[in-house]
């Protein structure tokens, strides 16, 4: 049985020249795990996982990925992960299918190419040359390539951006089949639901410093997700926090004698928690428009 984690970084560091993108970054992923990255533009995301998959090197710090040093990976170890980047590779005069099983042919244990099609929704482009795919339908093709070399680990860096949503879903559920199947996750999304939907435990980076780690449901910590009870009263919109809205909407229709105006009971999502935590770090500026 393998103990170690399938990634763990400690002290990461990465300068640009004006810019440090990796502050000191701790990161433990484990086996079988979906971990998923979240942070607002710039936050570091990309950059951490580009020196995970040793695409970039690191300036400070220890980075062990499946028991390697990215910096030091042969093709033996590049074998075992997957990688869905943010940008497509360019073979546009071949047919989805022919690029596929061409991929297929570069690792030792693929899956079948033909089931990967299928789960990825392309069989009806199967014969279509990649230049004329849509923009979602070129990012499944992306999943299909990162996906069929049948990963140990997978990164997945913004892998639905573009998705209509029946194709998110059913991105969503490939993601679970692979997690079953004990593949370990690295997604990286700006969509909180997907986060939220798939995730075992979520990263929150910003400004280049790993705020939290938690499973969504309690990422915030204790409190954080407290119901907010609201109401019209006389004075105009009132609204109390409370781990007890039942007891408050009750006490509520006791003072209205029934119906309460505008009565609203709202519990924060993990969207609302997010927002909340990453404002404390990123300048206002920044936020302005995206806080509720
Ligand atoms: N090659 C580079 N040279 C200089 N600066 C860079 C380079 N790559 C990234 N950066 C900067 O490093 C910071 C982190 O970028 P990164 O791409 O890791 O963020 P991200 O969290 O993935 O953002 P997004 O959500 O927009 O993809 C940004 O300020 C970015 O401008």
């Amino acid at each position: 049985m393998q103990t170690d984690n399938a990634v763990r970084v400690r002290g990461l560091v990465k300068r640009y020249p004006d810019k440090v993108a990796v502050d000191g970054v701790d990161l433990d992923i484990h086996h079988g795990e979906v971990f998923a990255l979240l942070g607002p533009n710039g936050a570091g995301k990309t950059t951490t996982v580009e020196i995970l998959e040793g695409y970039r090197h690191a300036d400070e710090g220890e980075v062990s990925v499946l028991g390697t040093d990215p910096a030091h990976g042969g093709r033996q170890w590049r074998a075992q992960l997957g990688i869905v980047s943010q940008t497509s590779r360019d073979e546009a005069e071949l047919s989805v299918a022919e690029l596929v099983h061409h991929f297929a042919g570069y690792y030792p244990n693929p899956r079948d190419p033909d089931e990967v099609i299928a789960a990825t929704g392309l069989e009806e482009k199967r014969r279509t040359r990649t230049r004329k795919l849509s923009g979602g339908q070129r990012r499944r093709l992306d999943v299909a390539l990162g996906v069929v070399g049948n990963p140990e680990l997978l990164f997945l860096d913004e892998p639905t951006t573009g998705f209509d949503p029946e194709a998110r879903r059913q991105f969503w559920t490939l993601i679970e089949n692979l997690r079953t199947e004990g593949t370990t996750i690295l997604l990286t999304t700006h969509y909180l639901d997907e986060a939220e939907h798939l995730a075992d435990r979520v990263g929150v980076i910003a400004d280049g410093r790993m705020i939290e780690v938690a499973t969504p449901d309690t990422l915030g910590g204790r409190g954080a997700r407290t119901a907010r009870v609201s109401w019209l009263s006389a004075d105009g919109m009132r609204e109390v926090r409370t781990d007890q809205p039942t007891a408050e909407v009750a006490r509520l229709m006791a003072e209205y004698d029934g119906e309460v105006p505008e009565l609203q009971v709202l519990r924060p999502s993990l969207e609302d928690i997010y927002l909340e935590l990453i404002g404390s770090v990123v300048a206002a500026p920044v936020l302005e428009g995206a806080v509720r």
